[in-house]
């Protein structure tokens, strides 16, 4: 994994469509986090997600240890950055394996079939962490939503670029693979990585997260720790919810529990 130690946004704004869908969004982060984006739809996360990993034009600064990614080539990008889209689908029948393999090409992989002893195991530890290790001769098409889920997980894991974009990894997902995809991401931020989850998951934004960003059209309205971020007052004014909150095993609970 090449060490990235820093991640900063600065003054961040993108124009799509010719309407202004972020704007003045700065943050930083650093490498052993987890950070969630959470807000209601259409606030702007996936934008956000998109302009971070310099998939779509932006203003203002995106910094990955003092280089701006946008300077960065295609193919170092691809090598820094993993990204979990939010639309998964695959339109043509290639067995899991060859689709996780896929996440070996930025380092110099060039067909599933000639993988490097590294691409081998890279791809065979991919497949393992999301549990698919009995699937991979199966062909995408033929998976359910929950298994493509994974399959996409496994395949930005396979990069192992040290910042992980995840664009809603759990949606579609079963509780068990829910819990065990958050648990997953969250040790490869404690293993040295940085970790961005978009999520509409609340509980496991304040299970998991170690700082939360919420978003509220196209603002960044709140940053920080998930206990002071998801508080009531908070969660009343951007998601007009109430929220049952306890503590469990010394981590938060949040069930949203009734529209306001
Ligand atoms: N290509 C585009 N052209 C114009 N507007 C766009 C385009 N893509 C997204 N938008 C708008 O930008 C805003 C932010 O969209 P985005 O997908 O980032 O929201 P989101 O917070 O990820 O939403 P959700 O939770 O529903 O996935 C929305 O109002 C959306 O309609």
């Amino acid at each position: 994994m090449i060490p990235i130690n820093g991640f900063e946004v600065c003054n961040l704004k993108v124009r799509l469509g010719g309407r202004m869908v972020l704007r003045d969004i700065s943050f930083s982060a650093q490498r052993g986090a987890l950070v969630a984006l959470v807000g209601p739809s259409g606030a702007g996360k996936t934008t956000l997600l998109r302009a971070m990993a310099g998939l779509i034009p932006s203003e203002g600064g995106i910094v990955a240890d003092g280089e701006d990614v946008r300077g960065l080539s295609i193919a170092q990008r691809a090598q820094r950055f993993a990204y979990v889209p939010q639309d998964d689908s695959v339109h043509w029948p290639l067995p899991v394996h060859d689709v996780v393999a896929l996440g070996r090409y930025p380092h110099g992989a060039s067909r599933p079939g000639r993988l490097s002893p590294r691409d081998v195991e890279a791809v065979a530890r991919a497949l393992d962490a999301v549990d698919l290790g009995g699937m991979a001769g199966r062909a995408v098409t033929e998976l359910s939503g929950g298994e493509r889920r994974r399959v996409a997980v496994a395949r930005a894991l396979a990069t192992e670029a040290p910042i992980l974009f995840a664009d809603e990894p759990t949606a579609s997902v079963d509780p068990h693979y829910q819990l065990s995809i958050m648990t997953l991401l969250r040790r490869q931020a404690r293993q040295g990585a940085l970790v961005f989850v978009v999520t509409h998951d609340l509980g496991a934004a304040a299970r998991f997260a170690d700082r939360v960003l919420m978003l509220r059209a196209g603002r960044l309205e709140e940053a920080g720790a998930p206990r002071d971020v998801l508080a009531p007052a908070q969660l009343a004014e951007i998601f007009s919810i109430e929220a049952f909150r306890c503590d469990h095993a010394s981590e938060q609970v949040i069930v949203p529990w009734a529209a306001r």
